[in-house]
């Protein structure tokens, strides 16, 4: 059964912002991620980073992700390295249709740059590792995505209604009804 829309792309290319109003669209509940995983830790994901390291965070993250894929009829916006585990990729891909939000790094860096809520972005050379990190993610996002979508240059508001549109037209989903 696959009612649900799942958002993946790497950071800063909009998950968290437009699975917000995918959900408004589309009458579903909205699920992020990162925030179950704060919310049930009580601290925030750089806190996490610091007292568990990124393999802790990817536990965490992999509990998570089995749980809400569960669900029915949600929006759920991933962690952009969420689909590194093979258990991720199934249960993403099982649990809805998966959406590729697709930018460039030079893109993400103008966009996220600044904001120290990204642990994998303190680094010495931000553009630089999102290079390399879109490099090592770039084919497992091609692997789950059933819809591939540029938000690079985009408005949200463009990228909200051109999902809701390429979405209607596959086939066997119950989303005929979402007003534009
Ligand atoms: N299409 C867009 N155009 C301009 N800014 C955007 C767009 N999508 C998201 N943003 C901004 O980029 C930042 C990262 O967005 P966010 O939704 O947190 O991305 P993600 O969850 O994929 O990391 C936020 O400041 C958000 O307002
Ligand atoms: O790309 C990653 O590995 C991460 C992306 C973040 O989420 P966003 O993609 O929503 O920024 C968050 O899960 C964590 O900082 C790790
Ligand atoms: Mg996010």
């Amino acid at each position: 059964m696959q009612d649900n829309i799942i958002l993946v792309g790497l950071m800063g290319a909009g998950k968290s912002t437009i699975g917000r109003q995918l959900a408004r669209r589309f009458n579903l509940e909205f699920y992020d991620s990162d925030k179950t995983i704060e919310a049930r830790t009580g601290v925030p994901i750089p806190t996490i980073f610091e007292m568990e390291g990124e393999q802790g965070f990817r536990d965490r993250e992999e509990q998570v992700i089995a749980e809400l894929s569960q669900l029915r009829g949600v929006v759920l916006a991933t962690g952009g390295g969420s689909i590194l585990r093979e258990a991720n990729r199934a249960a993403l891909t099982r649990s809805g249709r998966v959406v590729y939000l697709r930018a460039s790094a030079e893109q993400l860096y103008n966009r996220i740059h600044h904001d120290k809520n990204r642990p994998l972005m303190q680094t010495d050379n931000p553009l630089q590792t999102l290079r390399s990190l879109l490099q090592a993610r770039e084919a497992h996002y091609l692997e789950v995505a059933d819809l591939i979508v540029p938000t690079g240059k985009q408005k949200v508001a463009h990228i909200v209604n051109l999902i809701a549109q390429k979405l209607n037209q596959l086939q066997d989903l119950p989303y005929a009804n979402a007003q534009s």
